[in-house]
């Protein structure tokens, strides 16, 4: 089995007449964190969202290029995009967890998948807080309302949330830039820890945080990606000029 379990080809991304994307040619690889970073405005987010198509939802963005998933094309007209969603799952900046109780935001898309017997989602979510480093905390209180929560608890909800169904891939988006420091390094260490099971794909402003925690660096500039490494050559040793300066923040 190759290890790079999504690959990206040639990718372009127009919002209506502005191509935000110039052709991105990156792989992932299995039980690996990659981080994308890079200035603001520079394309992270667009391609992170073309991993799982979730730019269909924007009206005015068309996608060129192939991304394949374990080699099948994920643009691919018999895609069925709620498995898609299902095996590359999204964790975002915000947790906003949904306005019911722990029990029942860890559950959601098990329900949604018509999944109704009480004891495989009792173990469901037992699993899911455990990877995601809440059982302990909110065991017992899981049916009280997860908006009572931190926000670095909110945001373990929402990781849980996404663990239940089982993803291959789990991509994020900025998932600790609004939490303290605390609740940001507890999400880290538990990134580290899912990693022996899924592969990661992280945004993030946070050089500090792409060094500690990810395996694989991608640094993108103006809708180009202009260079991906492991993580220690990138931030020791890049090839580009571009990175160098903006790695040691000359720029961005
Ligand atoms: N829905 C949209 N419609 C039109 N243009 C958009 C849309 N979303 C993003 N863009 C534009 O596409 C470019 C890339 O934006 P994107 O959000 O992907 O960058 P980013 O690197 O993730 O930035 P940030 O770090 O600030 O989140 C920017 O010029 C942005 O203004």
């Amino acid at each position: 089995m190759s290890n790079e379990i999504i690959t990206a080809e040639n990718v372009k991304l127009h919002y209506g007449d502005f191509e935000a994307l110039h052709g991105i040619n990156l792989n992932f690889n299995r039980n690996e964190i990659t981080a994308m970073i890079g200035p603001s405005g520079c394309g992270k987010s667009t391609f992170l969202r073309c991993l799982n198509r979730m730019n269909d939802l924007i009206d005015s963005a068309r996608v060129e290029g192939t991304i394949k998933l374990n080699g099948s094309d994920i643009y691919a007209a018999k895609t069925d995009i709620v498995e898609l969603r299902k095996e590359v799952g999204m964790v975002f900046q915000q947790p906003i967890p949904f306005p019911f109780s722990i029990y029942d935001n860890v559950i959601y898309g098990l329900r949604i998948a018509g999944i109704r017997d009480r004891q495989v989602l009792d173990e469901a979510v037992e699993t899911s807080l455990r990877q995601a480093a809440l059982w302990d905390e909110v065991k017992d209180k899981l049916h009280d309302s997860a908006l009572g929560l931190s926000g670095g608890q909110q945001q373990r909800v929402a990781i849980a949330r996404v663990l239940a169904v089982k993803p291959k891939v789990i991509l994020m988006d900025e998932p600790t830039s609004a939490l303290d420091p605390i609740s940001a390094t507890q999400i880290e260490n538990m990134l580290l820890e899912l990693r022996e099971q899924y592969t990661i794909v992280l945004v993030t402003h946070s050089m500090h945080q792409a060094s500690r925690i990810s395996d694989r660096t991608a640094f993108f500039l103006q809708g180009n990606l202009i260079e991906a490494a492991p993580t220690k050559k990138m931030f020791l040793n890049p090839s580009k000029k571009e990175t160098e300066d903006y790695i040691s923040g000359r720029f961005g």
